[in-house]
């Protein structure tokens, strides 16, 4: 890796240092999305078909839109996979079910009265924050909706591009409040990263996700918005690239697409994620 010298700085820093410094309105003008950034974004035709389970909360396969992204190799964005009613189930899987593991930052959280304290889940193989592995004997069945979900989401990614698939073993759920950041870093501790995907699902506000080279000093990273619903696959070399998430944007039509007439259970939900966003990031740690 690179050293950080006058001659070569950090440019990921420094990238991630202006998107601290704006304003909500400058990151959603700046971060790239297919409506304000078409350019940047090349779409990928579907054309496989499947017979989806309705547990799932999925939009038909027909109207999900995917796209590789020119500025990063092997990174794709998928657009419109949930209908609303399902971002509001997986909002409410990762708060009442997934947040409620033995494995959490706050410890075992059966209770929930941590809830909002909460910063991450491990579901599948844990991961282990300290040394920065995965172990074969700490592990916990990985939900099956989960499963199943990868599954689908891997069958169309590659049916349409090639990638390879990828079996969901581990996943990381992030809870990020409005003030949360992640700093830089690569996901190299699975066993097979350059050839197994990684799926990242975002729900609730909105987030400035960058992505820059392997090194941070070879690139400037390129800033994606990430809303409620989207799905990003990394895949290739962009499955060794430094990402990082320098903010998160509170998005004023949360409540009008996902909790409008709302019944007593989704109110409960709906308290929790006004102000926050959830990730969940899939992988497959062995080969
Ligand atoms: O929150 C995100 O979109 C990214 C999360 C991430 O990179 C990770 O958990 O490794
Ligand atoms: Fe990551």
């Amino acid at each position: 890796m690179s050293a950080t010298t006058s001659e070569n700085p950090d440019l990921f820093t420094s990238v991630y240092k202006h998107f601290r410094r704006l304003s909500d309105t400058e990151c959603y003008t700046e971060a790239y999305s297919i409506v304000n950034h078409p350019t940047v974004f090349q779409q990928c035709p579907i054309t496989i078909s499947i017979d989806l389970d309705p547990s799932l909360g999925l939009q038909p396969i027909s109207n999900w839109s995917l796209y590789s992204c020119k500025f990063c190799d092997g990174l794709y964005f998928l657009s419109n996979p949930f209908t609303s009613t399902g971002q509001r189930q997986w909002i409410d899987r990762c708060i009442n079910i997934y947040a409620r593991q033995t494995k959490t930052s706050v410890g075992d959280n059966s209770n929930n009265e941590n809830l909002s304290r909460i910063r991450w889940a491990t579901l599948g193989y844990h991961y282990d924050w300290t040394n920065k592995i995965y172990k074969q004997d700490d592990h916990t069945k990985m939900p099956d909706e989960l499963a199943q979900l990868c599954k689908i989401i891997m069958q169309v990614i590659s049916s349409s591009t090639g990638c390879s698939m990828m079996n969901a073993e581990a996943a990381i759920v992030n809870y990020y409040h409005m003030n949360s950041t992640l700093c830089a870093h690569t996901d190299h501790s699975e066993y097979d990263a350059l050839t197994k995907p990684l799926i990242s699902l975002s729900f609730g506000n909105a987030a400035v996700f960058l992505i820059g080279g392997q090194t941070k000093t070879e690139c400037k990273p390129s800033p994606i918005l990430l809303r409620s619903g989207d799905i990003i696959l990394m895949t290739g070399s962009s499955r060794l690239c430094f990402h990082a998430v320098p903010r998160i944007l509170s998005d004023p039509l949360l409540n009008d697409i996902l909790y409008k007439n709302i019944d007593d259970n989704d109110e409960v939900c709906w308290s929790y994620i006004h102000d926050k966003r959830i990730n969940v990031n899939v992988r497959q740690v062995y080969s």
